[in-house]
């Protein structure tokens, strides 16, 4: 069966609705909305329409496309997750995955998605549609998982050309995917020139600790480098995960929202903040400010942080 955009996949029998409701996975965010009322893969078609020359060069010129929606009933959205259909074109964020085959682009998204592996919505499609609240504030993102290297289908000049934001991944075990990851983030600078889109490196499977090749510090300097965000995930524990695609949200509004606007959710997040939270904020700036080689470490510092520029 194929899941579309509107919510077809929520036909059937009864039983076949609770097995599919017994294989989505829970999300960051809390347990998994049933897939005809929030996140799914977006059918291709869609996705095609969203690809055209026409929408792209809009994308291209800063304009907001028509992305694909599916059609929500509405009402019913748990504490920070919503139905994706209530925000408006403006709030609807294209992010895009890259990286290196087997990094774990797939198991991000579907994390994103709250789509378990095997199940039949992860072999349906590539690109999440939920929203999360963020800040106090719902935003929408369309996930894009469609990033193949050889005989691509998506062209990736079209891959580069059509996001508000990228994630770029390498797996802390594999070296050659993190040199990978500084090939892509050149070719991204060259694509998006003038654009100021945000850029998160991310180095999967953390958990992997023993395989690890390519070191914290290492996937630090190579965000300083390269001028782009850095978090470290394990979408296998489903460590910093919920941190990452809310960080991307949090990189895009700062590029794009008001300075007040900013201002007035960073002083909300702060006083919603644990004391614990507040106590090493407060340290780090001590250190920051002690340390010889100042400059560098606020840098390597704030390339951590994904609530700053
Ligand atoms: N231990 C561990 N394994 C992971 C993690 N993330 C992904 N994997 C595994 O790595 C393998 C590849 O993951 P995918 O999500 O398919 O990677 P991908 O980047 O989408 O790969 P392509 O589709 O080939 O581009 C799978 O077996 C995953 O289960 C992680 O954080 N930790």
């Amino acid at each position: 069966m194929t899941l579309n955009g509107n919510g077809s996949a929520a036909g059937g029998s009864r039983g076949a609705g609770r097995e599919r409701e017994r294989r989505r996975g829970s999300t960051p965010w809390g347990p998994a909305p049933p897939l005809h009322r929030r996140s799914m893969p977006v059918d291709e078609r869609d996705l095609q329409a969203a690809l055209t020359p026409g929408a792209l060069a809009a994308a291209a010129a800063g304009k907001e496309t028509q992305a694909p929606r599916p059609d929500w009933p509405e009402g019913g959205s748990s504490d920070s997750l919503s139905s994706g259909g209530s925000g408006s074109d403006e709030s609807v964020y294209k992010v895009l995955l890259l990286g290196a085959p087997g990094v774990g682009k797939s198991a991000l998204a579907r994390i994103f998605g709250g789509v378990e592996d095997g199940s039949e919505a992860e072999a349906a499609g590539h690109t999440y549609d939920r929203s999360i609240t963020v800040d106090g504030e719902e935003a929408s993102l369309m996930v894009y998982d469609i990033w193949e290297q050889d005989g691509a289908r998506w062209l990736p000049g079209h891959c580069m050309a059509m996001g508000d934001a990228y994630v770029i991944v390498y797996s802390i075990t594999d070296k050659g995917s993190f040199e990978k990851a500084s090939e892509l983030r050149v070719q991204l600078r060259r694509a998006r020139q003038t654009d100021n889109v945000p850029i998160i490196l991310v180095g999967n499977k953390s958990d992997l600790v023993r395989s690890r090749e390519v070191s914290v510090d290492e996937g630090r300097a190579c965000a300083v480098v390269f001028d782009c965000k850095f978090i470290e995930t394990s979408a296998a524990l489903h460590h910093n995960v919920q941190a990452l695609f809310e960080g991307v949200v949090r990189q895009i509004r700062l590029r794009r929202d008001s300075k007040e606007d900013n201002a007035r959710r960073q002083a909300g997040t702060r006083r919603r903040e644990s004391l614990g939270k507040k106590a090493k904020r407060f340290l780090g700036r001590i250190v920051a400010r002690n340390s010889r080689k100042m400059a560098f470490r606020a840098k390597s510092k704030s390339c951590h942080d994904l609530s700053v520029l």
